[in-house]
């Protein structure tokens, strides 16, 4: 069986690498391919923040498992990994900030306040596709004018939902979180292995 991990996020294939490593069903990491599926990430008005970020992720793996049989063959039984990552505050979805003046925004709107980090994670064969999503909360401190220009001026933000990765220097700004460590940094290990299992890649 082929496992890929339909991603271009480097957050994501060192979690997945985590998984690997402590593989309980072979004495061997387990090996994946890495294939970073585009879709559209647009956000539907009709969907609500679940809906959308489990869709995100389904999509995800099911752009990712069409490209891979359409490089590979479908010879091999493939199992492709997605995964999609939110940060929803009230009502309001905050996805990767458009540009500085969006970071500088969204991190304000953080400052002081608590949000929910979504991700799901979303694992197919072509036939069965099983699914999860983790939902986290995420305490802010109060963070200054300068405190979100120089976070930005490390060039941290821009590629992560919500202007921050928890897991480099915005985990200065977190005064706590309840709920999964690993999914606010893009793939929950508990939930992702206990998928891996059900699709029998564990
Ligand atoms: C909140 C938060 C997000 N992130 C990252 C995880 C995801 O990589 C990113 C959210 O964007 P996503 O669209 O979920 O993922 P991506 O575009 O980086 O990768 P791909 O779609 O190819 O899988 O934000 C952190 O690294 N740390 C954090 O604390």
């Amino acid at each position: 069986m082929k496992l890929v991990l339909a991603s271009g996020s480097p957050r994501r294939k060192e979690l997945l690498g985590q998984l690997a490593f402590l593989n309980t069903k072979a004495d061997v990491p387990f090996e994946f391919e890495i294939l970073a599926a585009d879709i559209d990430e647009s956000h539907n008005s009709a969907e609500s923040a679940e809906e959308f970020v489990l869709r995100l992720a389904k999509e995800k793996a099911l752009a990712g498992l069409a490209l891979y049989a359409a490089e590979h063959g479908t010879e091999e039984q493939t199992v492709v990994l997605g995964s999609d990552t939110i940060v929803v505050q009230g009502e309001t979805i905050l996805g990767k900030p458009k540009d500085e003046a969006d970071a500088a925004a969204i991190l304000a709107s953080l400052s002081g306040q608590s949000h929910r980090v979504m991700t799901a994670v979303a694992l197919t064969d072509g036939s069965k596709t099983v699914s999860k999503l983790v939902t986290t909360k995420v305490q802010f401190c109060e963070l200054t004018q300068a405190d979100i220009l120089a976070y930005i001026a490390t060039g941290e933000p821009m590629d992560k939902a919500g202007a921050y990765g928890i897991q480099g220097l915005g985990g200065n700004f977190v005064e706590a979180i309840e709920g999964s460590y690993s999914a606010v940094v893009g793939l929950p290990l508990v939930e992702t292995r206990a998928l891996l299992c059900e699709m029998q890649v564990l």
